[in-house]
């Protein structure tokens, strides 16, 4: 099946500075595909030029089998994007600017369906210059869907919500996904990209270094091998009970911790040999490589670290 979008080489400099050097994904259809990067990495330039709004220098774009300079017209019935900021008159109000954007289209939706499931049926009056923070971003969400179209790219999706506001955001696009339509998601948050997207690529100075979903890359970039579990044994027991493991790949000690590392499985594997045994693992702590891990290993020191919401711990057990 052809991929929704197809990118090959993109390269695209302003003046003499490059901003996107050698950018090659697809995205499948259904899919929410992720593009995570550091500030200045050249994000937003690859979407602008599949969006039909930049032109590359250099490189191959289809998007749904279209040209995005060349069919620009019939992409844009087909492609909805994300305002940014600003872009709306403040005097304008919900329903005012989301009956204007439908007139645009072909086959578009249902306004008011769409400020329903928005939440935003109660703003429908409103001036845009009168909506909060959350307001304004889900008004952009809807402008971007009001097309009906089969592909969304979402710039800075959540920027500027707070934490229950953009939770509430994932949960829409996972719907909004789940009615069929694939979505670019261009993101500097670690844990959006880890929570919602399928697959991710990582940008750094503009090219792609890897592509894969968050669990994949994390695992990638650890080796598979970094899953740790910390607990305080019930009773003493010999280190060889779990070091002959498998799974295992070593057993230390902090304290009266134990730590042992493994692979993916590794908590299945200890947690039965500990049971046969009757040993109570209290305090148990699981950790597992995480997607931070991942970009910090891909792109190195030098690149300022996407925002990251927590760590990657996970309590297993009280
Ligand atoms: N219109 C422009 N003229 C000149 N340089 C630009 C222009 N737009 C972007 N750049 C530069 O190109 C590089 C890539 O920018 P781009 O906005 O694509 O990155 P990004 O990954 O989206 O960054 P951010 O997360 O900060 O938005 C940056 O160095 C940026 O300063």
């Amino acid at each position: 099946m052809p991929a929704v979008i197809e990118v090959r080489h993109l390269h695209k400099r302003y003046g003499t500075a490059v901003a996107v050097d050698d950018v090659s994904f697809r995205v499948e259809e259904g899919e929410i595909f992720g593009i995570l990067g550091p500030n200045g990495a050249g994000k937003t330039t690859t979407v602008e030029c599949v969006e039909g709004l930049r032109t590359a220098d250099r490189g191959e774009i289809g998007v749904l089998g279209l040209d995005p300079r060349r069919d620009r017209a019939e992409l844009t019935q087909r492609l909805g994007v994300q305002l940014q900021e600003g872009q709306l008159p403040g005097r304008l109000t919900v329903g005012e600017a989301l009956r204007l954007y439908a007139s645009f289209y072909r086959k578009p939706a249902d306004p008011r369906a769409l400020l329903d499931v928005l939440g935003l049926s109660g703003a429908h009056r409103t001036p845009y210059g009168r909506l909060s923070g959350g307001q304004k971003q889900r008004l952009s969400i809807a402008l971007a869907l009001i097309g009906s179209p089969e592909v969304a790219v979402l710039d800075e999706l959540t920027t500027g919500l707070d934490p229950q506001a953009r939770r509430d955001t994932w949960e829409l696009i996972r719907e909004v996904r789940s009615r069929g339509v694939t979505i670019v998601l261009v993101t500097h948050f670690m844990e959006e990209a880890e929570r919602l997207c399928d697959r991710v690529a990582v940008i750094d100075r503009g090219r792609v270094v890897a592509v894969d979903s968050p669990t994949g890359l994390a695992e990638r970039v650890q080796g598979g091998r970094r899953t740790q579990i910390r607990f305080r044994p019930s009773t003493p027991f010999e280190d060889s009970l779990l070091a002959t493991l498998p799974d295992v790949t070593a057993v230390t000690h902090q304290g009266d911790l134990m730590v042992v590392t493994g692979n993916a499985d590794v908590l299945t594997a200890v947690a039965s040999v500990l049971a046969r045994n009757g040993i109570v693992a209290e305090h148990l702590r699981l950790e597992q490589p995480s997607l931070e891990d991942a970009f910090v290993a891909l792109t190195g020191d030098h690149a300022a670290r996407p925002d990251t919401t927590g760590g990657s711990a996970v309590n297993v057990a009280p």
